[in-house]
Parts: structure tokens; C-alpha cells; sequence
């Protein structure tokens, strides 16, 4: 994610010398410097920026968390925004004490600018510095501001939604080549109709449900497939998978 970052950044307007990155292993960090010219720099170094952007593991935060309370950059001033899942911003607070705290919770698609990136505000930050905050994440798609107790599930939905979607994705292109088609019809055939349905439920402004009824023929095929979805439960399946993320983000905090 974070190079998604980075790269939507350099994209977008952002030179290499607004930007020092940290990564663990020195191959990282050599790829990093040859691929986008940014400046490799330590985690102290990189906190010590006007607004940090903190993209690891929660569970690799506690070992930054430590490293970086021993240095003095934590005093200063400026904006920390964090992605990372399952972290309250009460946490980074307390790190971070002078500075505003953000959290934000992209998701993969924002690799090509087409992300759903929610995001909770700090609430002592003005207008002009949330307004800046969001202009940062707008270069991976669009920006969603809301409460932070709605975080955990945000990641459940759209943070981990490009997973269970693609799953459904690569099963529906299975499900095309196991009826005859080749694989890379199959695929123009999947992706063609989960776009295309999305953009018209969108742009329509149409309920599921209604277009469901709008395709499915009186002892049609639609009607015949939809039978082996729900005696499967596929709905109630779906419902407890994003709870079952939900969960796991709030075991996560
Ligand atoms: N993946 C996703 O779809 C999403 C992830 N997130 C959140 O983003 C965060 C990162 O996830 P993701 O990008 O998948 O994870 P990755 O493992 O791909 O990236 C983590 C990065 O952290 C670096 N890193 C690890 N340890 C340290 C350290 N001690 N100091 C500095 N850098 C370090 C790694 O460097 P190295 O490679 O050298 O180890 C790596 O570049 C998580 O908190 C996750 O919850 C949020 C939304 C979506
Ligand atoms: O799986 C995870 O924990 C992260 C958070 C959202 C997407 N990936």
C-alpha cells in the first residue's frame, strides 16, 4: 500500500524531494531509491517529515512504536497519518503528541487510482489542514470522510473487499471455462459484466434487487442459477466473511 502510495504521489504532482521513504530490508530500500528516486532514510528520519504517513504491519507498529519513543523527533509538530488497520489514532496520539492525527483505510485498487480510501479527521485540525489531508489521499481514488469507530468496518468492507472480490472473480472465470469457454474469453466476459453491472446500478441509481428481477425470465437460466445461490446461503456467507474481518480488526487494535 505503501508504494501504492508513493507511486500515485509521484504521479500526481509530487516531486521525489517532497518524499523520504523507510523500509526494513535493504533490498527494499535499494529498489525504492532506483525505481522512484525518493530518499531512504531511517524511521527516525522519516518521522521527523511534516507529515508522516505510517504503512506497516499493525503487528511490526509496536516495534516502530518503541523505536521511535526513544528519539526526539516524536516532539515535533505536523500531521501523522496511518493506514495501518486496527490502530487507534489514540494510540498514535500518544506517541505523536504534538502533531495531528489521521487515519485513513484505503484500498487496492487505489494502485490505479480507482481506490475507496475512508478517512477520520482529527478533531482539532481546521479546515484547511483536513482539506489538505484529503487532497494527499485523493490521488488513489475517492476520499470517504467519516467517524473512526467506523474503521474496523470499513476495513472489513472496502479494505478487504478487493480479496473477496477477486475470489469471486476468479471463481465466476473457473465457472466460464468449466461450460466450454477459453480462459481469456472468459475473463473479457467476467470483467466486462462486474463492471459493467456496477456502473449501472451506479449511474441509474437502481436497487440490486430490482436489476436481479429485471433479468431473471420466467423459468429462464438467471432464475435457475439464483436457486443454487441461495440454497448455498451465498448471502448470509458473504454477511458473516465481512464479520468475520470486522472481528479481526478489532482484535487487531
Ligand atoms: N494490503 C492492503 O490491501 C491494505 C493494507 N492496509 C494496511 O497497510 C499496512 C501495510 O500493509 P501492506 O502494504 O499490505 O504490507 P506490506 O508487508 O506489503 O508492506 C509493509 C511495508 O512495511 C515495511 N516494514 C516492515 N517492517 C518495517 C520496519 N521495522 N521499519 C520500516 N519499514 C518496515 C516493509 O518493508 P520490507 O519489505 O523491507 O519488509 C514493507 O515495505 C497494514 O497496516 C495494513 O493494515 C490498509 C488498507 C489495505
Ligand atoms: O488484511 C489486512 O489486514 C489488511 C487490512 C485491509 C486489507 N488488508
Amino acid at each position: 500500500m505503501a508504494e501504492a502510495m508513493l507511486s500515485r504521489l509521484l504521479a500526481n504532482g509530487y516531486g521525489a524531494n517532497q518524499v523520504i521513504v523507510s523500509a526494513r530490508s535493504p533490498e527494499r530500500q535499494a529498489y525504492l531509491h532506483s525505481t522512484y528516486g525518493v530518499t531512504v532514510a531511517s524511521n527516525s528520519d522519516v518521522a521527523a517529515a511534516h507529515t508522516v504517513i505510517l504503512a506497516v504491519k499493525p503487528q511490526v507498529f509496536s516495534e516502530i512504536e518503541s523505536e521511535l519513543a526513544d528519539s526526539s523527533v516524536v516532539q515535533h509538530p505536523g500531521t501523522v497519518l496511518s493506514i495501518m488497520a486496527g490502530i487507534p489514532s489514540a494510540r498514535l496520539r500518544r506517541l505523536f503528541p504534538q502533531r495531528l492525527t489521521f487515519r485513513a483505510m484505503p484500498n487496492t485498487p487505489a494502485q490505479v487510482g480507482a481506490g475507496v480510501i475512508a478517512l477520520a479527521t482529527d478533531s482539532a485540525a481546521t479546515e484547511a489542514e483536513v482539506v489538505a489531508v484529503k487532497e494527499l489521499l485523493s490521488v488513489l481514488g475517492e476520499v470517504v470522510v467519516l467517524r473512526e469507530n467506523q474503521m474496523d468496518a470499513v476495513t472489513a468492507l472496502s479494505g478487504s473487499g478487493p480479496a473477496f472480490i477477486a475470489l469471486i472473480v476468479e471463481a465466476l472465470c473457473d465457472a466460464g471455462v468449466a461450460v466450454g469457454l477459453s480462459r481469456s474469453l472468459t475473463q473479457t466476459l467476467v470483467y466486462g459484466t462486474i463492471a459493467g453491472t456496477v456502473k449501472l446500478l451506479d449511474e441509474r441509481e437502481i436497487h440490486p434487487a430490482q436489476l436481479k428481477d429485471a433479468v431473471t425470465s420466467p423459468a429462464g437460466t438467471t432464475i435457475a442459477g439464483i436457486e443454487v445461490l441461495e440454497t448455498a446461503g451465498v448471502r448470509g456467507t458473504l454477511i458473516q466473511t465481512v464479520k468475520a474481518a470486522y472481528q479481526r480488526a478489532q482484535a487487531l487494535n
